[in-house]
């Protein structure tokens, strides 16, 4: 062991001034960053006033040069203008390095020590400090006085570990606010060296930053992660993107944060080539809502879309949930069949060809709640009025085409019109470009009664008299009209809207569902407002349809396109900004790299959805198959591998839970031998000694059961909320989300109620679970879906049970006992 480690101890006043003097050599880097900075500030300043005369002055390639200065200044000046609490947030020491190499970056670029570096009696010197923080700073010589975190020469501080040191002998983060220096954790990579700095002793201060970290109080909102990323963690972060990133992991290992950090690295590695856009798809609203503030917090907003899956549509929002039942059907590849089908026929007898209105607005999944009595819920959220599904109208087919051509009235029965549009439509080309064909083949028949064609045997005169002939009918009014309603341009609101018709659907969906299931969807669809799985049928109507080529929309001219990144520079366009990056993301269908987030959510219909937008991107895909709520994942597997085509595949495995302390861990991992038999639990890095509280509901006297339950979850709840300083969240199943929310009316906005599935992906400092039988009952993947429920407290969980867990005398239910 080092003679010189300092281990930090309460009221030990040496440490206390070791840590002091620590505290304020950092502080001292920390102030010579900022006047840095601040001189770039005002090179920035001064180069935008300048700006007005840049048009005139100089060569293309100075102006592109001046360009990218003030690009860079721009994003010094915006970083240090949102005042990031931690803007410098880690240092490591290390030895010399095997040659003397520097990257770009100005730090060396040596893994290794170079030979020597350790003397023979462990003794060695520091030969380089490096700072890290979010964006890189260099001084006036270029030689860096912050390296970004994404940089390479930040790797060693993540990767870094006592087994495989490399040069650093000692990693520290920095702890700040503003432009104060708070506190200092180190971790001694090489314990064993006697290392000196300037000749001096090299101090180690405190217990190391991640536990730390992990101890914190949660909020409604994720944080960054980067003063703490950790070795297994970073290697995803910063794997090529050639390919397909395939990253697995129990709950709590950090997907959602690596998947966020990635996002920053590619943009930091290569910017230009993700132009083209990064796409991160979430399952829930209020996942993107927990996550969203990552991105700006590492400096990276714009060419990132954070969407749920119910949001990938343009003009679509899903605000609803299907019972199981429903869901499986619309989810499965079997659905897309049906699509098909029904977008031929929904030419027989369309609807109202543009389709009803937009789902409704936006925000959170409005689940339904008609399923609160506890039925099987395999009706799901149903509108049962007949309002506006009342109030929609069907066209009716025409079935006789009537025309006066050459003098002549002409008509196609409705026997003949069929077979016309049978023989349009034939092969699987887009219904919606198919409609040239079909006019044609109209005329045609027309033509063929007129018996007009017969009158010249000269091929030219002949043409001419045709083609006279195809003008006259296709202009007359009748026609048009005819052909109009007869072959409309079918949106995919009005395909849905015919299916929603259960005798249409019937036809269409024979031998693909049973008629439980054509009864059970066509319901759903008469529904105001859309879900999930209605968004992704949408999609893919719109790719069977086609889209008939339409006059380009002119882009509004942005003078600030001519200046690369001068719109960081101006101050109060913020707004702007990502008004525009949010048009920008808008008209993008197509994206240069796509992130799935809990991918083994996905059904295969989504997976094809989600395939559309990344046909030429590469992709990381997150998730861990013990969590699935879909009820066939080897159905999903396939679609997942359609969707990423051939592309080869990089494996990561995550192994650590940085979430839940062992004793949640623990029990978690019995529901997870049910669920998944024989998968490995993730171990968990931390242990609090509080094991999980098992509770039972008491019935007062006169009460029903769900009194009971509603005033023990509220006492729980209460409970709780004295004991943590974040949040509480109360996860039950899905049908009493609107019931729990009730319960829960008046214990303040640190206490939240979830259905089981918006659990996903969410954190709270302490969580109670209400009846790990009705959760694990609710649909096939029920246990895999209890596991979640289970895994999303950081310090405290409380099981309440009903009666249909059959709580043994300490109130533990069947399911989590051993
Ligand atoms: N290296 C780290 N340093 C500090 N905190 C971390 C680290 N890695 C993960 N965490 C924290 O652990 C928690 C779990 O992370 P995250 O939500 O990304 O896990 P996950 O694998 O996506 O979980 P789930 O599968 O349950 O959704 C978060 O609070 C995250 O900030």
């Amino acid at each position: 062991m080092a003679a010189q480690v300092q281990q930090e101890t309460a009221l030990d006043p040496v440490v206390d001034s070791v840590r002091d003097r620590e505290i304020g050599v950092e502080q001292e880097h920390l102030d010579r960053v900022y006047q840095r900075l601040e001189e770039k500030i005002h090179e920035a300043e001064f180069l935008m006033n300048d700006a007005a005369q840049r048009g005139q002055v100089g060569t293309p390639g100075a102006l592109a040069e001046r360009d990218a200065q003030v690009f860079r200044a721009g994003i010094h000046l915006n970083r240090l203008n949102n005042e990031f609490e931690d803007f410098l947030f880690g240092r490591i020491d290390l030895l010399l390095g095997k040659d003397g190499k520097k990257g770009p970056d100005g730090a060396y670029t040596a893994v290794e020590p170079a030979e020597g570096a350790v003397r023979p009696d462990n003794t060695a010197e520091i030969a380089e400090t490096l700072h890290i923080g979010r964006i890189g700073v260099l001084d006036a010589e270029y030689a860096p006085l912050v390296i970004d975190w994404r940089a390479p020469a930040a790797a060693p501080f993540y990767r870094s570990t006592p087994v495989d040191p490399g040069r650093v002998v000692r990693r520290r983060v920095i702890r700040s606010k503003g432009r104060r220096v708070l506190g200092v954790e180190d971790d001694l990579m090489r314990p064993e060296l006697k290392a000196t700095l300037a000749g001096g002793e090299l101090p180690v201060i405190g217990d190391g930053a991640l536990m730390a970290a992990l101890g914190q109080a949660r909020s409604h909102t994720m944080r960054d992660i980067v003063a703490s990323i950790q070795a297994e963690q970073d290697m995803v972060i910063r794997a090529p993107a050639a390919s397909v990133t395939y990253v697995e992991g129990g709950p709590g290992t950090g997907k959602t944060a690596v998947a966020l950090h990635r996002a920053a690295y590619l943009l930091y590695q290569d910017r230009r080539r993700y132009a083209g856009g990064i796409l991160i798809v979430s399952p829930t609203p209020l996942l993107v809502a927990y996550t969203e503030g990552v991105l700006p917090s590492l400096g990276e907003e714009g060419q990132v879309a954070i969407r749920a899956v119910g949001s990938l549509v343009d003009g679509a929002e899903a605000t609803l949930y299907d019972a199981p039942a429903v869901a499986r059907a619309k989810g499965s590849y079997r659905m897309l069949k049906v699509l098909r089908k029904a977008a031929r026929g929904a030419l027989e007898a369309p609807a109202a060809a543009t389709g009803r209105a937009a789902g409704v607005g936006s925000g959170q999944l409005a689940f339904g709640e008609e399923n609160a009595d506890g039925a099987d819920g395999a009706e799901g959220a149903e509108n049962g009025g007949d309002g506006a599904a009342g109030a929609r109208q069907h066209r009716a087919t025409p079935s006789r085409l009537r025309v006066v051509a050459f003098g002549r009235r002409l008509e196609l029965e409705a026997r003949e019109l069929d077979r016309v549009r049978d023989t349009a439509l034939a092969g699987t080309a887009p219904v919606n470009l198919l409609r040239p064909r079909g006019r044609k083949l109209l005329l045609d028949a027309l033509w063929a009664q007129s018996g007009a064609g017969t009158r010249h045997t000269d091929p030219e005169l002949a043409a001419e008299l045709r083609s006279s002939f195809d003008e006259d009918v296709s202009t007359e009014d009748s026609f048009i009209e005819f052909f109009d309603s007869w072959w409309p341009e079918l949106t995919p609101r009005a395909v849905v809207e015919a299916m929603s018709d259960e005798r249409r659907l019937g036809r269409w969906a024979r031998r693909i569902l049973n008629p439980g299931e054509v009864r059970r969807v066509a319901r759903s669809l008469k529904r105001d407002g859309l879900s999930v799985h209605d968004v992704a049928m949408l999609d893919e109507l719109q790719a069977i349809l086609g889209t008939p080529a339409r006059p380009r929309r002119k882009r509004e001219y942005d003078p600030l396109d001519q200046l690369t990144g001068l719109e960081e520079l101006m101050p109060g366009r913020e707004e702007t900004q990502r008004e525009r990056a949010e048009r920008l993301a808008q008209e993008r269908t197509e994206y240069a790299h796509v992130i799935v987030d809990e991918a083994q959510d996905l059904t295969p219909m989504q997976w094809r959805m989600i395939g559309r937008r990344g046909r030429h991107a590469t992709w990381t895909v997150v998730g861990d198959p013990a969590q699935s709520s879909w009820s066939d994942p080897d159905e999903a597997a396939e679609a997942r591998d359609e969707a990423l085509g051939s592309r080869p595949r990089r494996r990561f495995t995550l192994t650590v839970n940085y979430r839940n302390p062992a004793e949640i861990a623990e029990l978690a991992a019995k529901v997870l031998a049910l669920a998944m038999p024989g998968s490995e639990s993730p171990s968990a890095v931390r242990s609090t000694g509080v094991r999980p509280r098992f509770v039972t509901t008491r019935r007062a006297q006169g009460g029903g059961a769900r009194d009971a339950l509603a005033r023990t979850v509220r006492e729980e709840a209460a409970r709780l909320l004295d004991q943590v300083d974040g949040t509480v969240g109360v996860v039950v199943a899905m049908n009493r989300r609107a019931e729990a929310a009730r319960w829960l009316a008046g214990l303040g906005d640190r206490v939240v109620a979830l259905g089981s599935l918006e659990a996903k992906g969410l954190e709270y400092d302490a969580t109670v679970v209400v009846s790990p039988a009705e959760i694990a009952d609710e649909s096939p993947a029920g246990l895999r879906v209890l596991y979640v429920a289970l895994t999303r407290a950081t310090q405290q969980l409380t099981v309440v049970s009903a009666d249909r867990d059959e709580p043994d005398a300490d109130g533990v239910p069947d399911l989590l006992r051993d």
